[in-house]
């Protein structure tokens, strides 16, 4: 039977998901708060989790109860919101040798919800299922190793009757897969790895379609295996540590897959099939009913992982059941979602260089020579590249407007110098390759971001606000006509339908988490945490000080440290009563 998550969601009071719905939205139908208004909002409560280091994603809202989660050791807390005392509090024994293999801080996307069930995907791989009127464990399955480099960042994902887990260490040759469980048992329902033999990709080839020469066609047999030298496909990555969706509708998963390994491109050649992809899987059977790769061969670490955002829009005129995506290669893909079929591939930071356009009929980027990591070859730095590898948008998820039919999209404004070196494979070592130098896009407006309204119908930039820092904070768009944000600063920000900031609050460290909404007893909140770290805070998270540290984040986002500490604490504001 299917859970009630679906049905939770429909209800704006709660927050049941990460990101709000199925579909990714990341909207609320609340409008107490109002572009009128907003610039009155004032702190309701606050909580600290008590760990530093980077807090990812954010707390969930099932009725009078909010979940909040944290990174390593992944603690979880369950609080009332009548009085925010604490209902009960789970920590996790784990392994802390974990915490060198995670590549981009010890970040955690947030918990999930179903059943009376909280899901929690721990950074040592094991997914565990608590009962969320008390803490207790109910079930808990390990899904991968971190002695070889496997961890989990990625939230669960809850669809219909089954819990889908991802697993990251693309920096650690992990070969990418996305397992089904029975949300009442954990059971293994299926597992379907990103690069390897039809068989474990679960595709048909005479099925499973791609937009090929202008049009959806089968990928044919041995559609990864061909694309990669002898037995790479096992250290090939193609994690899958970002947000999926699900549409009832065609019961079809959407995620994408991460970087293939290792970072250095001249030692895998090929298209490195299938990861830098976007899988539809049926989510019953686990079957593949379309791909598209849109990195081939990637170059530059621009994994393919971002928010699969499911939107009914129209696309050149045309109404469209789309699947809207904001890829880290700096293109604004629109697909549609039931077919696979190519429809908008433009670019959302006009200094993405690497590649001039995407070949519509053929789906590829067609790449800048100068830019090529692999024609330049090993020991020689590239430089001038946009985007850097943290991508125009890394983790960071949109807000899709159901009321505007327009994208608010937290970017990054920042390129990079990249030089791929020769690397050899030790299980739980990294196996990046690659020495990297980050800063902001040359010739612009100096920061290292924006946050853009973008119009997916037709792949263009409706309007662009600079922003110091890269925006690493999911954004929320509300009925009310705001938009908000955080910033890598520590700012809470609201804007309004034209990018006009309404108002801004100092949360007490850096902001990478996601804003949210909720409603209790007639009154409407919107949260965050914040807690430096993630990639672009790893100095900050990790102490690191050398400019190539962090892959380059370090030196790249050095200023940080100007404005702000770690800690993670959720802020939650509301308007003054009358
Ligand atoms: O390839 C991978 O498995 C993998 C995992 C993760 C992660 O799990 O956090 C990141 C990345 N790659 C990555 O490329 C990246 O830019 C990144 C940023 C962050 C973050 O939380 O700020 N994580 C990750």
């Amino acid at each position: 039977a299917d859970s009630d998550v679906e049905q939770l969601t429909k209800d704006p009071k709660n927050w049941a998901m990460q990101s709000g719905n199925l579909a990714n939205h990341r909207y609320s139908e609340l409008k107490q708060i109002t572009a009128q208004n907003a610039k009155n909002l004032q702190v309701a409560w606050t909580f600290s989790t008590g760990v530093l280091r980077g807090h990812e994603g954010g707390p969930l809202v099932v009725g009078d109860t909010m979940y909040i989660h944290s990174p390593f050791p992944n603690k979880v807390f369950a609080l009332s919101l009548e009085d925010q005392s604490i209902r009960w509090k789970y920590e996790p024994k784990q392994d802390p040798t974990v915490i060198p293999v995670m590549c981009c801080d010890t970040v955690n996307r947030g918990v999930a919800y179903a059943n009376g069930k909280i899901f929690l995907q721990q950074a040592d791989t094991t997914l565990v299922a608590l009962d969320a009127k008390t803490g207790a464990e109910l079930w808990k399955i390990k899904v991968g190793d971190p002695k070889i480099g496997e961890t989990t960042t990625n939230t669960p994902h809850v669809f219909k009757d089954k819990v889908l887990t991802g697993i990251s260490g693309g920096e650690f040759g992990v070969r990418g897969r996305v397992t089904a469980h029975d949300i009442n048992t954990g059971k293994i329902l299926w597992k379907a790895y990103s690069t390897g033999p039809d068989n474990e990709l679960m595709v048909d080839p005479g099925r499973t379609m791609t937009w090929t020469d202008g049009k959806m066609a089968p990928i044919g047999p041995n559609s990864s295996l061909k694309t990669w030298q002898g037995d790479q496909w096992k250290l090939g990555g193609g994690t899958t540590w970002g947000w999926y969706s699900y549409d009832p509708a065609t019961n079809l998963v959407y995620y994408g897959t991460g970087n293939p390994s290792t970072w250095n491109p001249r030692q895998r050649p090929g298209d490195n099939k299938w990861s830098m992809t976007i899988f539809a899987r049926d989510l019953d059977t686990g079957m593949a009913k379309w791909v598209y790769q849109m990195t081939p061969h990637d170059e530059w670490d621009y994994d393919g992982v971002n928010e699969m955002i499911l939107a009914d829009i129209k696309v050149k005129g045309q109404p469209r059941k789309a699947l809207v995506h904001f890829d880290r290669n700096g293109f604004g893909y629109t697909l549609d979602r039931v077919s696979g079929e190519l429809l908008v591939a433009e670019k959302y930071d006009p200094k993405v260089n690497w590649a001039t356009h995407v070949d519509m009929k053929t789906g590829r980027p067609q790449v800048v020579a100068k830019y090529s990591t692999d024609k330049n070859g090993p020991d020689v730095n590239s430089k001038g590249i946009c985007p850097s590898a943290l991508g125009s948008k890394d983790q960071q998820p949109a807000s899709f407007n159901r009321k505007t039919g327009l994208f608010y999209v937290p970017t990054n404004h920042v390129c990079m110098d990249y030089e791929p070196f020769q690397i050899e494979y030790t299980a739980g070592q990294p196996y990046v390759g690659s020495t990297l130098s980050m800063y902001a896009a040359p010739n612009s407006h100096g920061g290292l971001g924006n946050f853009i309204a973008w119009d997916a119908g037709t792949g263009k930039i409706v309007w662009s606000k600079p922003e110091k820092f890269s925006v690493w904070s999911g954004a929320l768009s509300t009925a009310g006509d705001v938009v908000f944000y955080g910033t890598l600063e520590g700012y809470l920000k609201a804007v309004d339908l034209n990018g006009k900031e309404l108002w801004k609050f100092k949360t007490p460290s850096g902001i990478i988490g996601n804003v949210h909404t909720w409603e209790y007893k007639g009154k409407q909140y919107i949260g965050v945490l914040s807690g430096i770290g993630g990639w672009a805070g790893i100095g900050l998270a990790a102490g690191l000080t050398k400019g190539t540290e962090g892959l380059g984040a370090v030196g790249g986002y050095k200023d940080l440290a100007k404005y702000t500490e770690l800690g993670g604490v959720l802020t939650v504001f509301a308007l003054p009563d009358r």
